[in-house]
């Protein structure tokens, strides 16, 4: 057995997890653990930090053509990433019955004869991500389900809006239900060095939370280099960040696997100086099933399998959930419904 496939053999345990039901109908899994509290700015935490591009770069290209799933686990993965999916649509035609739609999906992500091959009885999404006009009517659809509703925040996409309005927009996408808020930062401090601006402007976002969690997109595609992913990581967690996600969707450069790995490993750095873990949301352009593996992968080779659960690992996606249920369709009959893009053929 090769050291690759040695270490996926621990992931079985999950497998039966899911196959028992266990990890779906009564979720043991609190989505929402204690905060991050954060912690004063401190420069020395990163200010010096060297990433190694071309060593990223190389660790990535492996990561995206591991191929020797067995088919089994393969599924389990598969199923392991609609869990983790937070299933989003960020569109400026949204309506509530669109958002009505897809929070039934978010519901019942696989149909009858998929789950009953698969042996499960249930399985859900991590989360529904909408914008902050559409929190209501997600809550409404969700209502029974345990599913949380996360709301873009901050003036989404850009963030180019007046502080106070940023902040007034957590406080109303609160106030209509949601339980975690993915905000956007300011690009310029990154890009000008102003560690201690963005630090400032997190933090207050941390407060206006309140309860809800919040998840701090880069939009690394525009901070320019890993250098800069790095430091804007460590800030957002030293800020109270819960999670740190990559992207909004709208960048003309989304997530990237080099620019996850830097993440993974400046949220790995954070945890072991702080003993605080967070989570990680890869967004923006994922869209087969081969993305979720990879990123999986990713996940389970720096973090380990508790990295692969809802509370720690979600992947915010539009489009991904349709090329996963074609897979694990092919996985139960042995046939493609539909003129499917064969990910993993
Ligand atoms: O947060 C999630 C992203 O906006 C989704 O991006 P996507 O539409 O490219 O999947």
């Amino acid at each position: 057995m090769t050291k690759w496939l040695k270490d996926l053999v621990p992931f079985a345990s999950l497998l039966a997890n899911l196959q028992s039901g266990s990890l779906m109908t009564s979720p043991t899994i609190d989505l929402h653990p204690p905060r991050n509290p954060g912690m004063p700015l401190d420069l020395s935490w990163f200010d010096r930090i060297a990433v190694n591009t071309p060593a990223a770069q190389a660790r990535a290209a492996q990561l995206s053509t591991r191929r020797s799933l067995k088919k089994e686990w393969q599924a389990a993965w598969l199923v392991n990433a609609i869990r983790c999916i937070d299933l989003t649509t960020l569109a400026g035609d949204d309506t509530e019955a669109r958002v009505a739609r897809l929070c039934a999906k978010a519901r019942r992500p696989l149909a009858d004869h998929i789950l009953d091959g698969l042996g499960l009885d249930h399985v859900q999404t991590g989360a529904v991500c909408v914008y902050p006009t559409m929190v209501r009517a997600a809550v409404r659809a969700l209502e029974g389900s345990g599913i949380p509703v996360a709301s873009v925040a901050t003036g989404f996409p850009a963030g180019l809006m007046p502080m106070n309005l940023r902040l007034a927009e957590i406080l109303y996408a609160v106030e209509e239900g949601a339980a975690e808020i993915d905000i956007v930062i300011s690009r310029a401090h990154v890009l000008e060095g102003n560690w201690q601006a963005l630090y400032d402007e997190i933090a207050a976002m941390r407060e206006a939370c309140g309860d809800a969690h919040l998840k701090a997109i880069l939009a690394t595609g525009e901070l320019g280099s890993l250098r800069n992913v790095y430091k804007a990581s460590m800030v957002a967690m030293l800020a109270g960040a819960d999670f740190i996600k990559t992207s909004t969707g709208k960048e003309g450069v989304n997530a990237t696997l080099p620019v996850s790995l830097t993440m993974v490993r400046a949220l790995r750095d954070y945890g072991a100086k702080t003993g605080y873990k967070i989570g990680f949301k890869p967004a923006g352009g994922l869209k087969t099933a081969k993305d979720a593996l990879a990123w999986q992968i990713l996940m389970r080779e720096e973090m380990g399998t508790e990295w692969l659960q809802p509370h720690l690992f979600r992947i915010g996606a539009s489009s991904l959930l349709g090329d996963i249920e074609r897979q694990l369709e092919h996985h139960v009959t042995g046939r493609y419904a539909s003129s499917s893009r064969h990910a993993l053929a």
